[in-house]
């Protein structure tokens, strides 16, 4: 709790240490003068009450106090501005690095884990709220505490039995906010994985590449009860904590009245007795009052700082985040790439994915990777990239463990077709450029790569062209936007995948399978032309796309079962010669029908 508070205040001094400091300096001054101000009115009744009163000092002391009034609310609202901007500039520095963290993970563990997406959920919403809250109550805090310690000084001077009672009132209260603030932060955490299914659900029934399935399998009201249900959970136990804090605030609010009311009682009676003064009853009016609108103000606040000041150990989290995979140096050397003996599993209780795959993907060869759903091709390919290191065995790239190797060099020798590709929400231009950010406005090398996909004409006859928006949801008023097939989609993928003209290593996970016949021999062809000299890894349920392969490697159950030209496994009559008699046997049928 101390090193969120600690971090979350020193933010603002970081972020913006002119700003800050001359914020906190105002906010001394302004806390002082409420004090100060009483203070002149108690000489200005006492001089009233002298019976030897002077006009000029009455007059006097009645503009100070006028003046002191006035400047404190000029430097409120100076000290409210410049917390504003302060605000704003923590709310910068903070989503900043949230997401710089969140961007720059190298592997997908973290990106997969629902626990890291709850936190990161709190960590946003602390990084929102947290800065604003805690520099508020601090700004709030130092103006009471400046309140409090010259009204204290006024109050000894009145009666000082009455101070110790105003501070026991104010800690009971202090106290008892920030029980009620943990539990607040608890009841967040305990929700939050509620709160993702409502958000998740909302995302659902909204998400336009949900809309068909949504409609034709009637789950509209189905995923609104799931959501709606979620939200009234998440808000009754959030009301639940909110009652029990309101109880005890009213109670010590009644409190700190009766302690108010008594010490009034007496001060008044030694006002009559003739041994306090009017003005002595005036300035300890003003004390109460003014200790107890402080003192309220800074409680409520407190609340909330202390729920912030909780979050935001999510957000320091998040920022400290460990990367799962070590960060190599080494440059990656010519592309032949070799597997030992490599295992793999997503979860450290799961499923062996891979069991003790050995490889080598000569450089520059063409190799092509069949097996059934879910033999663990996609998985292989993800290995390659390296989102994950493998639990035992190495992965080599021209003799170099992976793991040695830093992975954003490794990833721009690497281009793919991923099987679950992206369709971004972008322009036909962008949708392509991104996939060598650098080259993004580099409209000819855009439009060579979409000529070798042969997407070309389709985006070109488009209503804006190559600017148009490939998106329904994100169109804007000039620009009307598009969506396109699914093997036009896919088309773009590898015309994206071909805007890395360098990449040593071409994956293609299924890259026509949204293709029409002819389409898949004409893309095939051409990559086959466009990439002469490069390392091919080609997977494909289709195996006369990968007849052509100087090397088919047959994977199933994780487990590499054959490998061989075309022709050699046909010989070998294995699972290889099994498969590819079905589908062609399949072909076959369909013509004799
Ligand atoms: N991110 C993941 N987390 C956990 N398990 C996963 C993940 N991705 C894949 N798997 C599991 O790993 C196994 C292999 O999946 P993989 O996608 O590698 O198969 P594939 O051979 O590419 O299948 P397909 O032909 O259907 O694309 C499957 O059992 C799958 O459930």
């Amino acid at each position: 709790m101390i090193r969120n508070a600690v971090a979350a205040l020193a933010l603002p001094f970081r972020a913006t240490p002119l700003i800050a400091t001359t914020t906190l300096v105002l906010t001394v001054v302004a806390g002082a003068a409420p004090a100060s101000g009483a203070w002149l009115t108690m000489l200005l009744v006492d001089e009233l009450t002298s019976g030897t009163a002077s006009a000029g000092r009455a007059a006097f002391l009645a503009v100070t106090s006028a003046l002191v009034g006035g400047s404190a609310i000029a430097l409120l609202y100076l000290g409210g501005h410049l917390g504003e901007v302060v605000q704003q500039r923590v709310a910068l520095t903070v989503e900043s690095r949230l997401f710089q963290r969140v961007a720059t993970l190298r592997g997908l563990r973290q990106i997969e884990d629902p626990a890291f997406h709850d936190r990161l959920r709190l960590a946003e919403q602390a990084a929102q709220e947290a800065p604003g809250t805690i520099s508020q109550f601090t700004q709030e805090l130092v103006r009471s505490l400046v309140l409090l310690v010259s009204f204290a000084g006024a109050l000894l001077v009145v009666w000082p039995p009455m101070t110790l009672l105003l501070l026991a009132s104010v800690v009971t209260a202090v106290f008892a906010r920030l029980a009620t603030a943990r539990r607040e932060a608890a009841t967040e955490e305990a929700w939050v994985a509620t709160d993702r299914r409502r958000l998740f659900y909302r995302a659902l029934l909204t998400d336009v590449r949900a809309a068909k399935e949504i409609r034709l399998f009637g789950l509209g009201e189905l995923l609104h009860t799931r959501m709606v249900g979620s939200l009234a959970t998440v808000s009754g136990a959030r009301l639940a904590a909110a009652r029990r804090g309101t109880l005890v605030q009213s109670g010590l609010a009644l409190l700190g009245a009766v302690v108010a009311g008594a010490g009034t009682v007496v001060v008044a009676v030694n006002v009559v007795s003739g041994r306090s003064s009017v003005g002595d009853l005036v300035l300890f009016l003003g004390a109460v009052a003014g200790v107890q609108t402080g003192l309220s103000g800074v409680v409520l606040q407190l609340g909330e700082a202390g729920r912030a000041v909780k979050l935001f150990g999510y957000y320091l989290d998040v920022v400290d985040t460990r990367d799962d995979l070590a960060a190599g140096t080494g440059v990656p050397a010519e592309a032949t790439i070799e597997l030992r003996d490599v295992w793999f599993r997503y979860a450290e209780d799961g499923p062996w994915v891979l069991r003790g795959v050995d490889l080598t993907i000569p450089a520059g060869a063409a190799v092509g990777l069949v097996g059934v759903n879910g033999a663990g091709k996609s998985t292989l390919v993800k290995l390659l990239c390296r989102f994950y290191d493998p639990q035992r065995g190495t992965i080599t790239w021209g003799g170099v463990d992976l793991r040695e190797l830093d992975v954003e060099e490794l990833r721009r020798r690497i281009g793919v077709v991923f099987q679950e590709f992206m369709a971004y929400d972008l322009t036909a231009a962008e949708n392509i450029g991104i996939g060598q950010a650098d080259a993004l406005g580099d409209r000819a090398r855009i439009v060579a790569a979409a000529e070798v996909a042969r997407i070309a004409d389709t985006l070109q006859a488009l209503p804006n062209g190559y600017d148009t928006v490939l998106s329904r949801t994100h169109a804007d008023e000039e620009r009307t936007g598009v969506t396109l097939s699914g093997g036009q989609w896919q088309r773009v993928a590898l015309a994206r995948c071909l805007m890395r003209r360098d990449a040593e290593l071409m994956i293609l996970d299924e890259p026509t399978s949204g293709l029409d016949a002819e389409g898949e021999h004409r893309v095939h062809d051409t990559v086959r032309r466009h990439a002469e000299g490069r390392t091919r890894l080609l997977i494909s349920h289709r195996m006369a796309a990968l007849r052509g392969a100087d090397l088919i490697v047959t994977l199933v159950g994780g487990r590499i079962v054959e490998q061989g030209s075309h022709d050699e496994l046909m010989d070998a009559d294995g699972e290889y010669a099994r498969l590819f008699r079905l589908q062609a046997d399949g072909y076959q049928d369909a013509r004799a029908g």
